[in-house]
């Protein structure tokens, strides 16, 4: 069948009606293209699990198919079904597809030519994983279907092969999600071309990828496409991400090369032969960090080759310096250590330099070898600068703060964007509707509660009934705050948040069952023998007392509090799979990266908690203990903005890296961390009801004020020691986070995804949703840590 005809009877097989058409150019091939306008994140299409070429859809047509991995098993039967001679393909399953595939792959680079030694060494991987995935097809084929095995042409395997190389997506057909046959090849799809950053289309979460299981069906799960998450205008192209891939493996894997701004150069050739002591080599091995040594942009030297160059250089003394090191224990071995390992990377530079300009002048007509030349020497020549310029400085992350400035958008902006818009999966939205519906539920019982005590009592009246409408103000903040912190943990895919939340629902709990006694306390004033001579329905306890209409209502808000804690346990747990390889990876490998980001985002959560908490006790003082229309009243009113506004540029300052706002902000920790010891003696006042030092706890328990806190003596010391405590964390968090300014991770928190990302950075070596697979089988590829 002529190409050009391929598309009517594609579409008209797959019997829908995308929103997208192919079109070609000289320089990539076929591309996608959208036929209208488009909204964001729109429904392009969704192919059917049948017209999904892969191990299941093929399996049952092959005797003892299992002996095959998914790569073989797919290039087997796109081997068979070729279709030649200008004649449709024989395919009765996949025909129509077959015919919509490239006819050939003559510009695929199959033997080295004049590349860089790296990317010879990567094709020839390649070339090995082609020659087994053959070898097994042949002796499959004899052991199976011996009358086929003539139809196996080397030629046309290849084709096939290739086929399945360039356009298999990673899709959720296996038990386990690093299983290397969870590959498919999907109709129309397979006609976008790869773009490094910028909004792309991507893949619906499936079903089984949801549920983390194999899926259900014997198909499985269809892939519904998603358009980019931008408007997207009739004509425009389509694209998708196959990964932050160098040029490197675009060019081996994909047959093409782009002009990246922040080239990166693999040093295995050079450096390998450096290691002469096997000792040193095994601890490399057995520490997981031999080989993948690469120049790049962002950082200037990976951080797998300064590991690699530090073992290198160190002495024996030095070594459990060394291993302090990758544990993030210390940030380097010594300055003499890293020294000696920036004096090898200079000499590797200049090698890599040298190399790149004979290769260069003397460069064959093939444009991809000569981009592949030239971001080897820029690499190699911005490595040089870099490490030169911080001679003095120390660590990587010097480097790392270079360099970063040209490259973050390609490190940390160009890893694999968001599959899922937020509240798109099935957990994110049980996880929302309990907090909604707990929250309701118990804002109801608390409501009704205070509406039947309202209607009998004058809360002016005494200081104990303010107890109420304090409960019914602290609950309604709460959980408001719990819901906004759960909207805000999903935004940021943050798993600590999460934690946060739970713990804070756990203290709800806490608090409700604590209200039981303390309403109780607030109401029942008369002793049992008083209310046996005079029953006060308002004032007494028992059968027929204001208590007693209330009390089930009280009882019932810590269940259901504890009931909704259950279920968010299980879809946290859902969650933390869900975000778990998706937070933590902005920055890359490096584990002193990856704890800095840690503390880094345990201060932001603290800080928001601190909001809650200074709130939470400023409410209760202006409920029950303050005057109304005191000073004191306005001004501890007015200090709940000030407040916010002070948090928020903790914030900022952490965010940003602003030392002198920093500053500012833990001086100010530290004040509010003496007022609680000991108020100034300005605020001090003889009056127990104007007194603001109650945030001394001791004032709760002194004679002369304890009347005034009796029925919120309880709910106020617990209170009063959680935001003790919480601003303490905050103080000691924010020093650290303090200590870790300037290290590199400036970029990464400006950056920060609030939508999932899918890190690909430093492993190279990723297969996910909505990512081309790359070559490869998957098994060596994927890596979810
Ligand atoms: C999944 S296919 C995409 C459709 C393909 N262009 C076609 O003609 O059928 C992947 C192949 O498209 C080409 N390709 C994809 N993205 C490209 C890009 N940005 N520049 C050049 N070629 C690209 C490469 O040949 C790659 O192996």
């Amino acid at each position: 069948m002529a190409n050009s005809a391929y598309w009517p009877a594609l579409v008209n097989w797959l019997q829908i009606d995308p929103s997208v058409i192919t079109h070609e150019s000289a320089a990539a091939g076929r591309y996608l293209c959208a036929t209208t306008d488009i909204a964001p994140s729109t429904v392009l299409f969704t192919i059917p699990a049948r017209f999904l070429l892969n191990s299941r859809s093929l399996g049952s047509h092959y005797p003892n198919s299992a002996q095959l991995s998914a790569v073989q098993l797919m290039s087997l039967h796109l081997c068979l079904y070729k279709p030649l001679g200008g004649a449709p393909s024989r395919d009765s399953l996949f025909g129509p597809y077959i015919d919509s595939l490239p006819t050939e792959f003559n510009h695929h680079p199959w033997e080295p030519t004049n590349e860089p030694p790296s990317v010879v060494m990567a094709m020839q991987e390649l070339r090995a994983r082609y020659d087994e995935d053959l070898a097994a097809v042949r002796t499959y084929l004899q052991n199976n279907l011996q009358e086929r095995t003539s139809a196996l042409n080397a030629d046309f395997f290849k084709w096939a092969w290739l086929n399945v190389n360039t356009r298999g997506i990673y899709h959720r057909l296996k038990k386990t999600r690093s299983d290397p046959d969870n590959l498919t090849m999907c109709p129309i799809l397979d006609f976008a071309n790869h773009q490094p950053q910028g909004p792309t289309m991507s893949l619906r979460t499936t079903q089984a990828e949801k549920t983390n299981t194999a899926p259900i069906g014997r198909l499985g799960d269809p892939i519904t496409v998603l358009s980019p998450p931008i408007h997207v205008k009739a004509g425009d192209e389509l694209f998708l991400t196959y990964g932050a891939h160098p040029n490197s493996k675009l060019y081996v894997e994909y047959g093409f090369c782009m002009h990246h701004e922040c080239p990166e150069v693999d040093v295995q050739d050079l450096v390998e032969p450096m290691f002469v002591d096997d000792a040193k080599r095994g601890v490399l091995v057995d520490s997981g960090y031999w080989g993948d040594w690469k120049l790049d942009a962002s950082p200037a030297v990976s951080y797998r080759l300064v590991v690699a160059l530090s073992a290198l250089v160190a002495s024996q003394e030095e070594m459990p310096l060394w291993k302090d090191m990758i544990t993030g224990e210390r940030e380097m071995v010594s300055t003499a250590n890293e020294a000696a390992w920036k004096r090898i990377v200079q000499v590797i530079c200049r090698k890599v330099i040298e190399r790149a300009e004979a290769a260069l002048s003397s460069a064959g007509a093939d444009r991809r070898v000569g981009i592949l030349w030239r971001d080897e020497l820029g690499a190699a020549q911005e490595c040089m600068r870099v490490v030169s310029l911080s001679g003095a400085r120390r660590g990587a992350d010097a480097e790392a703060r270079v360099s970063r400035r040209h490259c973050s958008a390609l490190t940390t902006n160009s890893v694999n964007m968001a599959v899922e818009p937020l509240l798109s999966t099935r957990t994110q939205r049980a996880f929302i509707l309990t907090v909604t519906l707990q929250a309701i539920i118990v804002l109801t019982m608390v409501g009704i509660t205070f509406r039947k005590v309202e209607v009998k009592v004058d809360f002016s009246s005494t200081s104990s009934y303010k107890t109420l409408p304090c409960y019914l103000a602290l609950f309604a903040f709460a959980e408001i705050f719990e819901l906004f912190m759960a909207f805000d943990a999903l935004r940021l895919r943050n798993t600590i948040q999460l934690m946060g939340i739970l713990l804070f629902h756990m203290a709800l709990i806490v608090f409700a069952a604590i209200q039981v006694k303390e309403t109780k306390d607030a109401l029942v004033s008369k002793s049992a023998a008083e209310c046996a001579a005079h029953f006060d329905m308002i004032r007494c306890g028992g059968s027929g007392s204001l208590y007693e209409s209330v009390q089930p209502f009280l009882i019932v808000v810590p269940c259901i509090i504890a009931a909704a804690w259950l279920a968010m346990m299980f879809f946290v747990k859902e969650l933390y799979s869900e975000f778990g390889w998706a937070i933590f990876h902005v920055v890359g490998a490096n584990p002193k990266m990856k704890k800095m980001y840690q503390w880094y985002q345990i201060l932001l959560c603290l800080l928001k908690f601190d909001f809650f908490f200074f709130v939470a006790v400023t409410m209760q003082l202006l409920i029950v203990v303050l005057v109304r229309n005191s000073a004191e009243f306005g001004v501890t009113i007015a200090a709940i903005p000030v407040v916010l506004v002070l948090l928020a540029l903790a914030v900022l300052a952490v965010q940003r890296e602003i030392k002198w706002l920093m500053s500012i902000s833990l001086a100010m920790m530290l004040a509010a961390l003496s007022y609680f010891r000991e108020p100034p003696a300005s605020l001090r006042n003889p009056r127990p009801s104007n007194d603001l030092s109650v945030f001394k706890l001791v004032r709760i328990y002194e004679p002369s004020t304890a009347s005034q806190y009796s029925t919120t003596k309880a709910s106020l010391t617990i209170f009063t020691i959680v935001a003790f405590l919480l601003l303490f964390a905050t103080f000691a968090v924010g020093l650290r986070c303090f200590a870790d300014f300037n290290r590199g991770l400036r970029e990464a928190k400006v950056n920060e995804p609030t939508r999932p990302q899918y890190s690909q950075k430093n492993s190279g070596n990723v297969a996910q949703q909505g990512s081309y697979n790359g070559g490869a089988p998957l098994g060596q590829r994927i890596s979810i840590e």
